[in-house]
């Protein structure tokens, strides 16, 4: 078997946090201490947990996280107040909706409501069509981490086959613009796409964004691809099949421990910079 790159997820988010810990201080020095603010509506327990997981990461840095839990039965115009209210306070410089939220919300509304310079998590559709034309602050997190990890791994992205599996808001469309915008070749698949197989087995980059464990298949992957598992099934299980797919690639992420963790981390730095622009 030839040489194979494991891109650690844990490796980058640290690195990404290394570069935060000076800024914070500065920022609290001129009194200023960077605050999230997350909202979760219901009782979904994974979305519990990775809400929790935003919070002690921010705890772990000195970012204040104000925890927001509304009720599973909450209607849209309630959870918009609490948005207006969030982007009316001075103190908090990033507003994080987590997704999914109860059907009866409509979601879209929800994320367009916020506060574009408090949209560190790259939800609203002017936040979106900034990193369309390559001039956006904050890009989705998981977009913004895939696209971190391989500068860290100083992986080629211009001139290359990109094929995004998965077309949703904030992940596979924008992680889509995000590839383009670096001079990738990009091919987005979808629930519609005939023969998904076809268009994977000519990528160069693959980034699975399908939300089905195990999906991506071992056979599909050309020899020496690199591929970005950014799934979180039950389990964490993620859309690639790890080992056969390990068995052709040059670099891939694991689940967990690949994407997952740098995508908080790039929440934690778009939080941060937000703080910087509200104290000039
Ligand atoms: N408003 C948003 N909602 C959701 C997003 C998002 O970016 N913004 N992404 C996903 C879930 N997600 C963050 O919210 C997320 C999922 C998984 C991980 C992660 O680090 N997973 C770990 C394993 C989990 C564990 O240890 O229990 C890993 O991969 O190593 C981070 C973030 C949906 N919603």
């Amino acid at each position: 078997m030839s040489k194979k790159l494991i891109l650690d997820g844990k490796v980058v988010a640290n690195a990404v946090k290394d570069e935060l810990k000076g800024r914070i201080s500065a920022l609290k020095e001129k009194g200023v201490t960077p605050c999230l603010a997350t909202i979760l509506v219901g009782d979904d327990s994974s979305s519990a947990t990775y809400v929790r997981m935003k919070g002690n990461a921010c705890a772990k840095l000195g970012i204040e996280s104000r925890k927001i839990h509304l009720d599973k039965e909450t209607t849209t115009e309630e959870l918009l107040e609490t948005i207006n209210k969030l982007n009316k306070d001075k103190d908090v410089h990033g507003i994080l909706l987590q997704h999914p939220v109860p059907s009866q919300i409509d979601e879209r509304k929800a994320f367009e409501a916020i506060d574009i310079e408090k949209d560190v998590d790259g939800v609203t559709s002017f936040g979106y069509g900034q990193t369309a034309l390559g001039f956006g602050k904050y890009p989705s997190c998981t977009p913004a981490a895939i696209m971190r990890i391989m500068e860290h791994y100083e992986i080629e992205v211009s001139g290359k086959h990109a094929v995004v599996v998965g077309r949703s808001p904030i992940l596979g469309k924008p992680v889509s613009a995000l590839l383009l915008n670096k001079d990738a070749t990009v091919t987005t698949c979808h629930s519609r796409t005939v023969n998904v197989e076809d268009y994977v087995r000519q990528a160069d980059i693959v980034i699975a964004a399908v939300g089905k464990a195990n999906f991506i298949q071992g056979e599909w992957i050309k020899p020496g691809a690199v591929i970005l598992d950014a799934g979180y099934n039950k389990g964490n299980i993620g859309d690639v099949d790890y080992e056969a797919c390990l068995e052709k690639a040059s670099a891939i992420t694991p689940v967990p421990g690949g994407v997952g963790p740098v995508t908080i981390s790039m929440l934690l730095k778009h939080t941060v910079d937000s703080a910087e622009i509200a104290s000039r």
